[in-house]
């Protein structure tokens, strides 16, 4: 219980990276998450969220910081994805993975496993647990399971959360009121405004990933921004 405590409280007001590439995104691979990993820890963050096995030990060997590790995996007849059964958290819990984070929507999981199940193997085993929510009411029911974090991840993911380009504040900031487990702020922060003000209205710590691991984004963000100024000034490009 003490080292469980101890991760959550290093993670306190601070920014995490999520360093992830899926299969066929240019930076995919353990190595070069481990390096996107060091270049967080060299810029400030407390935490990195890594997706998979080898990605988690790779940046387990070139980080000092806690890992808050995930398993995306697809399972036929079913939407959940991030960690949906207990196979992916013992995988993770054999990688070296501090914290483990999960699917915890109200969306039926692969081969009969259910949400209860995933938290209390974790809470037997002492590992803390994050809870991807998508709604307020599955942050309340996480929180009764006896989740150590919940964390936003899933709003606009699920077909019944708010559906938005940016970040779910009113979420945020409902989940805070009524919630007694630390609640971190993830999902659609492009902007260091978006994590201060995430902070504002009392997020935990902030997960940023996409805009600071993903560089095709970021070069497409700059890129589209171009083209509009071309299309404002009538120099519409053929392509
Ligand atoms: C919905 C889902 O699958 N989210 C994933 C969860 O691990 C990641 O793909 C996101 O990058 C992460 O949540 C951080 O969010 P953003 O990249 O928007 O800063």
């Amino acid at each position: 219980m003490g080292t469980l405590n101890t991760i959550i409280q290093k993670l306190h007001h601070g920014l995490i990276v999520s360093c992830q590439a899926l299969p066929g995104e240019p930076l995919y691979g353990a190595e070069m998450m481990a390096r996107m990993a060091a270049a967080a820890e060299e810029g400030g963050a407390v935490g990195i969220r890594a997706n998979g096995a080898a990605d988690v030990r790779a940046i387990k060997s070139a980080v000092s910081l806690p890992v808050i590790g995930i398993i995306k995996r697809d399972y036929p007849g079913s939407a959940v994805y991030i960690t949906p059964t207990l196979r992916e958290i013992e995988e993770l819990l054999e990688a070296g993975a501090d914290m483990i984070a999960f699917d915890a929507t109200g969306q039926k999981r692969p081969e009969g496993c259910t949400l209860e199940q995933i938290v209390s193997f974790l809470s037997r085993n002492g590992t803390a647990s994050m809870a991807d929510i998508s709604i307020l009411e599955e942050a309340i029911h996480a929180e009764a399971l006896g989740v150590s974090c919940v964390s936003t991840t899933l709003s606009g993911y699920t077909p019944y959360s708010l559906q938005q380009e940016g970040p779910n504040f009113e979420l945020l900031q409902k989940a805070v009121e009524r919630l007694s487990v630390p609640v971190i702020a993830e999902g659609r922060m492009i902007e260091p405004d978006q994590v201060r003000k995430a902070m504002d209205l009392g997020a935990y710590a902030a997960v940023v990933g996409s805009a600071i691991t993903r560089p095709q984004l970021i070069t497409g963000r700059f890129a589209a921004a171009i083209r509009r100024v071309e299309m404002n000034n009538g120099n519409d490009r053929p392509d």
